[in-house]
């Protein structure tokens, strides 16, 4: 009997993304089972329901091989059966500061730092609102609603704590990421970046110097100029346990102190990386190495930097694009004017979910090559160089966006169309990861498909600042945490200041910890529209793809092509560990 030529196609494009047909055979014949032999459904999108379905399988396929796993070791173990399930025990761990691994004896000792005195308040983090830090420049944030908040210029100085740790705070802990560098205390990490940068720990570190315009919060004028020592952006991790008040890691690594490398892994899931700052804590663990998660500050909400426009006013969301009339929740009655902007009904369901619908084309744009850059400028605002235009634009994604309702909205703030302005309501954990991509962000519980994990926050920058910044962070720090905020950009021609991305580099929150895994990754990023109808810029939010389990970890595509050298994001070596890999597929086919 001849092939279906439906069939064969399908074998050839799943071949094309590296699925082999023995893979592919037994689930196609159940989807068309499934589907009643609708083709459609499954050549859909990209033979998204079939590369899903495939997923799926070989995710079952591994838990159970997991599982299996585990009750053999669990058997062997005599000692094991004295203790509940590994993972409950890991989950009590995660959860409990006084439930940690290994005898207090061989937790990392923190010397000296009892003697240490608080010398200087660390900077108060926004909490509320989109602040901006144009220092009156560019901002054209005139008439909305925005706490204004006077930053007071503060010396921060080796050791200082922040106030709201208190003198109950474990002397051992120290505060994260509030830890100002200490030059001294810098060592080389483990995972080959240098962690020196060279401040001048004599002087104070000014943050936050600024004061308000327009009624809008400006924070800090430029990070790498307002530091004493080297004008090189770089930031220090964090200093290391037994590293406080003289002793230099470098010394307890060689073995000058008591600790082994061993002993000094950190397991320190007391803290809160939020410092307060979100509803739910989130704490850290390292159960890899000894370092401590690097320095940062903690924001809930993105704030401008300088020259940056983002240009959003009550005035601009004109009626119909909002929910005057409403009340309460909008969800359960008909679908209202904010719903429009989503092609008339809500994306969310009552159950706080991205619609499998809505979620699937998104995935779908997302992992089909050609969608991702399915839109040109005329003039690219990142081929500009000095004004002029010296490359031609590459293409950017055409996205789907969520318009959630807002304050000028009559609902209220707990209506189920205002989900990611409502901040972080799962239960995560910033780790160490054992494959080599340093810190990692996972979650505790298990979460379904299309939840709410959290937002994408930074400092929003002008392309140009980014550029600037990318050079000065090149030779210093290996990480880059930015996102482009790319979105119709070909609509209009943009300038400079309405050319923007997210750099939680300095300023951020939680997803700057979220790993980039290709193409099978479990989060999605999802562009919102809260305070503004435009679309120069946005709040963008990530949201599961599928069934997350407990402690698994949270991964998004950055849609890094490994092959071109003018990326967003600094190339590095992907361990993302996915078969589809497209940089470890790259290699394969150069190999040949
Ligand atoms: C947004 S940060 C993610 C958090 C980062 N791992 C950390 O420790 O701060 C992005 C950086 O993490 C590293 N990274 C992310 N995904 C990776 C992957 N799949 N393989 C290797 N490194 C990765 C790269 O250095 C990248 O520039």
């Amino acid at each position: 009997m001849a092939p279906n030529p439906r069939a064969s196609a399908a074998l050839t494009t799943m071949k094309s993304l590296g699925i082999g047909k023995e893979k592919v055979k037994p689930v196609l014949k159940r989807l068309l089972k499934l589907y009643d032999k609708n083709w459609e459904l499954i050549e859909e999108d990209g033979y998204r329901a079939l590369v899903d379905a495939i997923f799926e399988e070989e995710e079952e396929e591994d838990n159970a091989v997991k599982k299996k796993r585990k009750s053999s070791t669990d058997d062997e173990d005599d000692e094991e059966e004295a203790h509940p399930h590994e993972l409950e025990r890991k989950k009590m761990r995660y959860r409990n500061p006084d439930c940690l691994v290994g005898s207090p004896s061989t937790q990392p000792k923190m010397e000296g730092r009892e003697g240490i005195k608080d010398k200087g308040k660390q900077p108060i983090s926004p909490n509320d609102g989109i602040y901006s830090r144009d220092n009156g420049i560019k901002s054209r944030s005139s008439g909305i609603v925005l706490r204004e908040r006077q930053y007071e210029t503060r010396s921060c100085l080796v050791a200082s704590r922040d106030a709201s740790f208190g003198d109950e705070a474990p002397l051992n802990e120290p505060p994260i990421a509030m830890m100002p560098p200490d030059s001294s205390l810098m060592v080389e990490s483990s995972h080959g970046n240098p962690s020196g940068g060279g401040y001048n720990t004599n002087r104070s570190l000014v943050l936050y110097n600024a004061g308000s315009t327009n009624g809008v919060v400006s924070s800090e004028n430029d990070i790498y100029h307002e530091l004493d020592g080297p004008v090189d952006g770089h930031r220090p991790r964090m200093p290391q346990p037994g590293a406080i008040d003289g002793i230099r890691n470098s010394d307890v690594l060689n073995g000058a102190s008591d600790n082994t490398r061993g002993h000094m892994r950190c397991f320190n899931d007391g803290d809160d990386i939020t410092k307060g700052e979100e509803t739910k804590k989130i704490s850290w663990v390292n159960e890899v190495d000894e370092h401590r998660p690097p320095f940062f500050h903690y924001i809930p909400q993105s704030v401008i930097f300088k020259g940056a426009c983002v240009d959003f006013t009550l005035s601009g969301i004109e009626e119909e694009n909002c929910c005057s009339d409403c009340s309460g929740d909008c969800l359960p009655s008909l679908p209202c004017a904010c719903a429009s902007t989503n092609g008339g009904e809500f994306v969310y369901t009552v159950r706080g979910l991205v619609k499998e619908g809505f979620l699937q084309k998104c995935i779908a744009n997302n992992r089909d090559p050609q969608k991702r850059h399915n839109y040109f400028c005329k003039e690219c605002p990142l081929g500009r160089k000095d004004d002029e235009v010296i490359k031609s634009c590459k293409g950017h994604q055409r996205r789907r966006f969520i318009k959630e309702c807002w304050s000028k909205c009559g609902c209220s703030k707990s209506c189920g169309n205002r989900l990611v302005q409502r901040g972080i309501t799962c239960n995560l954990q910033v780790y160490m990861t054992s494959e080599g991509k340093d810190w990692g962000l996972r979650t505790l519980d298990e979460l379904p498909k299309g939840a709410f994990v959290c937002e994408y926050v930074g400092e929003i920058l002008t392309i140009k600042e980014w550029n600037k910044r990318k050079i000065q962070a090149d030779n210093h720090s290996k990480h880059t945490h930015g996102m482009l905020l790319d979105s119709e950009w070909a609509a209009l021609p943009v300038k400079d200041d309405e050319a923007l991305c997210l750099d939680a580099t300095f300023y951020g929150n939680i997803a700057r910890f979220i790993n980039h895994r290709c193409y099978d990754a479990n989060l999605i990023e999802i562009p919102i529209e809260v305070e503004s109808a435009k679309r120069h810029f946005y709040r963008v939010a990530l949201f599961t793809t599928r069934k997350v389990t407990a402690l698994e970890e949270l991964t998004w595509d950055y849609g890094i092509d490994f092959d071109a050298s003018d990326q967003n994001v600094r190339p590095f070596k992907c361990l993302c560990g996915s078969k589809f890999c497209r940089q470890t597929k790259r290699q394969r086919v150069r190999a040949r």
